[in-house]
């Protein structure tokens, strides 16, 4: 039976649910039956010709008697109820109805609207606890998993830390083997109980990147995602509660930009290493969380791509918000103190950001912060980051341009006809710079926005004419993304050079 409940935790809930509360009310029927005897049954169903209560109402009537004494039946026979229960199959009510995945939070609308036509089902206290050895061992072999971790036994081993700054109440819990005697088996930590029971779920959010080709119609949340935008999620944390905490350990600081912090961490369940970058200031507004979101939206619609630093999960906390990416060894910040490219390894660079970007943009996707700075590096491949910019072609989304230095002159114009073009001339920028292995003067940079390319001495004509075509004042003479893919130029560059 215990099994069987475990699958169907992991099956839609929704779809179940009526199945359950019939599988339920046996259940306690058979539960009270164990507990109350036979005469349970006859004496409820006695009744039926008055009121008809249900069989489920008159078990939870029955509550109001408080503890077993009060029972008519505590004969002798109840003494050996702890043996039988012992091999009974059944669920006792508390471990059904309150196990934390059973708890649906106060004022979660969004549920509540799906659900509106089913009757509101309070969650039941228990008919009474039974104390038995059995129960226990139950409960010790639910808390034997990691609580993390449902499919992580106390035999594998958790790594521990040192210095943990996670401030993680825990919780002893004792077991009682079939002998009887006590031994301290395993460490619960109340967060992440309470994380999982109390922490009131997001709303579902409409992602504008994702086009409208799959069509609301299919969407199973309909226009309810929009009534209940409001991003009440971002109080997550102010009670102490950290998901950050609790999920990862910090490492070490990696670096930060105007707007947010990248920290390098350990996710506690799959051992492996990630950036978490989260956003510097708090964002009170609800209109400054929708504008953060943006960025994980973008990342979320695009996928995975090679040359696209990997995103894993975002969640708001403290009022800010948090994003889980893929670890890079390091950007290619022209300031920064790794070592100058080649030539090879710059064309490379710039061949594998351009495929980037033709992906972005085959997509509708425009980056509007392309620069050294927002490109990492791992293992030898160049990966476009950092989409706190991004937004629509189709001009749908606002438009909240990036770096100046790396923004063309009709940016600061504020036309926007051709924003896939943007990013090309924030891309020859970037070219320009790694090749010279250093930053162009703002005088250097105005020539540039103004068709005046600095010579570059003892570099090809090839090359000095595509920067050039790339930085064109006029966006139609840039080439797209697709042509920079497969200019012939690139061709020379090795697959996946080495920096
Ligand atoms: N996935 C990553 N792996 C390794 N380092 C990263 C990663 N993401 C960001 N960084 C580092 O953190 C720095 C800041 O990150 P990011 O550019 O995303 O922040 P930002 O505040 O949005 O920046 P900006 O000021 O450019 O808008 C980067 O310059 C880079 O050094
Ligand atoms: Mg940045």
């Amino acid at each position: 039976m215990r099994g069987k409940t475990v699958n169907l935790k992991s099956s839609s809930r929704k779809k179940k649910k009526k199945e359950l509360r019939s599988k339920m009310k046996g259940t306690l029927v058979r539960h009270l039956q164990v507990q109350l005897g036979p005469n349970c049954q006859s004496s409820s169903s006695s009744s039926s010709s008055m009121t008809k209560p249900s069989h489920f109402q008159t078990i939870l009537e029955s509550e109001a008697i408080p503890e077993r004494q009060q029972l008519p039946f505590s004969s002798p026979r109840n003494t050996d109820l702890d043996n039988t229960v012992d091999d009974k199959d059944f669920i006792l009510s508390q471990d059904f109805f309150c196990t934390p995945d059973y708890i649906t939070p106060d004022n979660q609308n969004l549920l509540k609207s799906f659900s509106s036509n089913e009757e509101s089902m309070p969650c039941p206290k228990s008919p009474e606890k039974l104390n038995t050895i059995k129960s226990k061992r139950r409960r010790q072999d639910d808390f034997s998993l990691n609580p993390l971790s449902p499919t992580l036994s106390d035999i594998q081993e958790m790594v521990e830390f040192e210095n943990d700054d996670c401030d993680v109440d825990e919780v002893k819990m004792e077991n009682i083997t079939a002998s009887g005697t006590k031994r301290v088996q395993s460490y619960v930590s109340q967060s992440a109980v309470a994380l999982r029971c109390r922490v009131m779920p997001p709303p579902c959010i409409k992602n504008p990147y994702i086009k409208a080709a799959s069509g609301m119609g299919m969407d199973p949340f309909g226009n309810q995602r929009s009534k209940c935008a409001d991003l009440f999620a971002a109080t997550i944390g102010g009670n102490g509660l950290s998901r950050y905490h609790t999920d990862f350990h910090e490492i070490e600081f990696i670096g930060s930009g105007n707007f947010s912090r990248v920290l390098k961490v350990l996710k506690r369940i799959d051992g492996c290493l990630y950036a978490v970058k989260h956003s510097i200031k708090q964002l009170h507004q609800d209109s400054e969380r929708r504008k953060a979101l943006m960025e994980v939206q973008c990342l979320g619609a695009l996928g995975s791509h090679e040359n696209i630093v990997g995103y894993y999960s975002s969640w708001f906390e403290n009022e800010q918000l948090y994003i889980q990416m893929e670890l890079c060894d390091c950007s290619l910040s022209i300031n920064g103190s790794h070592q100058l490219l080649s030539e090879t390894e710059v064309l490379e660079a710039v061949h594998q950001i351009a495929k980037a970007l033709q992906f972005i943009h085959e997509r509708g996707i425009v980056h509007l912060d392309v620069k050294p700075d927002n490109i990492y590096v791992k293992n030898g491949v160049y990966k476009l980051g950092d989409f706190g910019c991004a937004t629509l072609i189709d001009k749908s989304l606002p438009i909240e341009e990036g770096d100046a230095r790396y923004m063309p002159q009709e940016v600061l114009n504020e036309r926007y006809d051709h924003l896939e073009k943007v990013d090309i001339f924030s891309l020859g920028i970037c070219m320009l710079e790694l090749i010279r292995g250093s930053s162009l003067p703002e005088s250097g940079r105005l020539n540039v926005k103004e068709g005046k390319l600095p010579l570059l001495p003892g570099r090809s004509l090839h090359l000095q004419n595509l920067i050039k075509a790339m930085v064109d004042p006029d966006p139609i003479k840039r080439p797209s993304a697709k042509d920079l893919v497969e200019n012939p130029l690139f061709r020379k560059a090795p697959q996946n050079a080495r920096t």
